[in-house]
């Protein structure tokens, strides 16, 4: 019997997977959003372009200068006109969901350390607002302006710097696309230990700012574990040289860890060290259905204690979130169908026959206990890219023709997909679909819950409820996507107030005078 599913499992790897196309090559845009009042204007990827920000949700401006024309011809002589701009700057002011626009009139683009840091003093001097921007790829409206600040561009500081084909460590520009650093460290052997599926815009630096997550955290942790240094620049220009080359390094405070995931607001991430692992030799994937979510549980105890060491990502997509993409792009073609829960297991191993015999013996294993209903195992590369577009393209699937409430939280995972069900009794027939799906392995969930258009009632049977029932087992409102301009109204779910003050405090020490992405993370 297990032989003959095994069999089958192996035919399906074979036969779905040759029919697989490959997509056309895109970015994945995230979405998170849906918390603040002028939700009205979420959209998805062919929405019209939004209302000012700083009209709709009434922010009032900050008490900052505001730009004249001696600023702008001073970053012409800092920077050469090439590198100021102050004509169609739309795609610099508008969140790429467009969700948020900001009213800057200038974007500046550095080409070094030095520039960064000429521009974050004069800025301080004159204090004029700036919000750093990388890829522009963020969920929360952290990296566009919310009124008029400036724009600073880390576009130019692109640059991979060294990869140590040795120690695995990697020296990278923060403006460097994470797609082109991977590339890099590929060429060397290794691989960056981050992956999300907007690499081909994001920059690393815009990464490492956001503590931004993805599907390898399961395997390597966060990046308060792999950048092993920063160098950044502070609201007063001061550059802080906090680049090392050593996992090992206690000397004082880590400094570094507060511009880790701090989103922009205490300095300017310019450069980077990270530890990349060395590249594994064979990777498999396997993709495979199952019937209850208590089996989704017991398949993830079954990979961590039969995979473990060899496990790099473990997936769940639910049966309306795949199925909602497969209708939305149709070169996207699942090996299999019927189930309500799915589940992505990537092994990333040094012994390829070793590995592929592990994971076959780990999904007989299971569709024996009666755990896995079926699915399909590739080692091929293309293949294996293949099954990740179908992943990848999950969230664009929820956006493309709908509008949707997105929330990216970490729940305990007994409780993992309890929400989606409440969730879906809470919302009726107002909702077209209430979905779940994430990075189980991780214990973080994407709540998503989509309508025909923004609907009121849904927000109010949604929100705060949401975020209360989060906060009560918990969790974190905001596992990996952040608060930025967004979720701000809504960290003292996660966070308490002494919590939130010395988090203030924090601000108002290395930023005393605010001018570092002002609006965003802290009210
Ligand atoms: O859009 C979302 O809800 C999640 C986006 C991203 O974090 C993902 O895991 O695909
Ligand atoms: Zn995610």
């Amino acid at each position: 019997m297990r032989f003959q599913r095994l069999l089958q499992m192996r035919r399906l790897a074979t036969s779905a997977s040759a029919t697989l196309m490959r997509a056309p090559k895109q970015t994945t845009h995230h979405s998170t959003m849906g918390t603040s009042l002028s939700v009205r204007t979420m959209a998805g990827s062919g929405a019209a372009i939004p209302e000012l920000t700083q009209i709709t949700d009434n922010v009032q401006r900050g008490n900052y200068a505001t730009l004249n024309d001696a600023d702008v011809a001073h970053f012409e002589k800092l920077l050469g006109t090439n590198h100021v701009l102050t004509e169609d700057l739309e795609g610099y002011n508008i969140c790429f969901l467009k969700r948020i626009r900001g009213n800057s009139k200038l974007v500046l683009k550095p080409g070094n350390t030095e520039e960064v840091a000429a521009i974050m003093r004069y800025c301080n001097e004159r204090k004029l607002a700036v919000v750093p921007q990388g890829g522009n790829t963020g969920l929360v409206g952290g990296s566009v302006p919310i009124c008029d600040e400036i724009v600073l561009s880390l576009q130019r500081l692109n640059k991979v710097l060294s990869v140590d084909e040795v120690t695995g460590i990697a020296i990278v520009e923060s403006g460097c696309i994470l797609e082109n650093f991977d590339q890099r460290a590929r060429d060397a052997g290794l691989t960056v230990p981050l992956d999300l599926g907007a690499k081909a815009s994001c920059h690393i630096g815009g990464n490492v700012s956001t503590n931004a997550g993805g599907v390898r955290v399961v395997r390597y942790g966060n990046l308060h574990g792999s950048v092993l240094g920063v160098e950044a620049v502070l609201a007063n220009g001061q550059v802080l040289d906090l680049m090392s080359n050593f996992k090992k390094d206690n000397t004082g405070y880590h400094l570094k860890h507060l511009f880790i995931g701090s989103e922009g607001t205490l300095g300017v991430i310019t450069k980077l060290s990270m530890l990349c692992p060395h590249s594994s030799k064979a990777v498999n994937v396997a993709f495979i259905g199952l019937n209850s979510f208590d089996d989704v549980l017991k398949t993830f105890v079954s990979a961590k204690r039969n995979l473990g060491e060899i496990l790099s990502s473990c997936e769940l997509i639910d049966e309306r979130a795949l199925n909602t993409a497969l209708q939305q792009f149709k070169f996207l073609n699942a090996p299999i169908s019927g189930f309500p829960f799915y589940m992505l297991i990537e092994t990333s191993g040094s012994n390829g026959d070793h590995d592929e015999e592990k994971i076959n013996q780990f999904i007989g294993d299971g569709m024996e206990r009666g755990e896995i209903q079926d699915g399909t195992v590739t080692g091929d590369p293309g293949k294996v890219q293949e099954i990740w577009k179908i992943r990848e393209m999950v969230p664009l699937g929820l956006i493309e023709k709908s509008f949707c409430f997105k929330y990216d939280i970490s729940l305990p995972l007994r409780d993992f997909y309890d929400i989606v069900d409440v969730m879906r009794e809470r919302c009726g027939s107002l909702a077209t679909v209430v979905c779940g799906y994430g990075h189980l392995g991780d214990s973080n969930l994407h709540l998503n819950v989509s309508c025909d258009e923004f609907n009121d009632e849904i927000y109010k049977r949604v929100e705060p409820f949401v975020y209360e029932y989060t906060s009560k087992l918990k969790g974190s409102i905001s596992a990996e996507h952040g608060i930025g301009f967004l979720k701000k109204d809504y960290l003292h779910y996660s966070k308490n107030s002494v919590a939130i003050d010395w988090m203030r405090d924090m601000k108002k020490l290395l930023d005393p005078k605010g001018i570092l992405n002002p609006y965003k993370v802290l009210n």
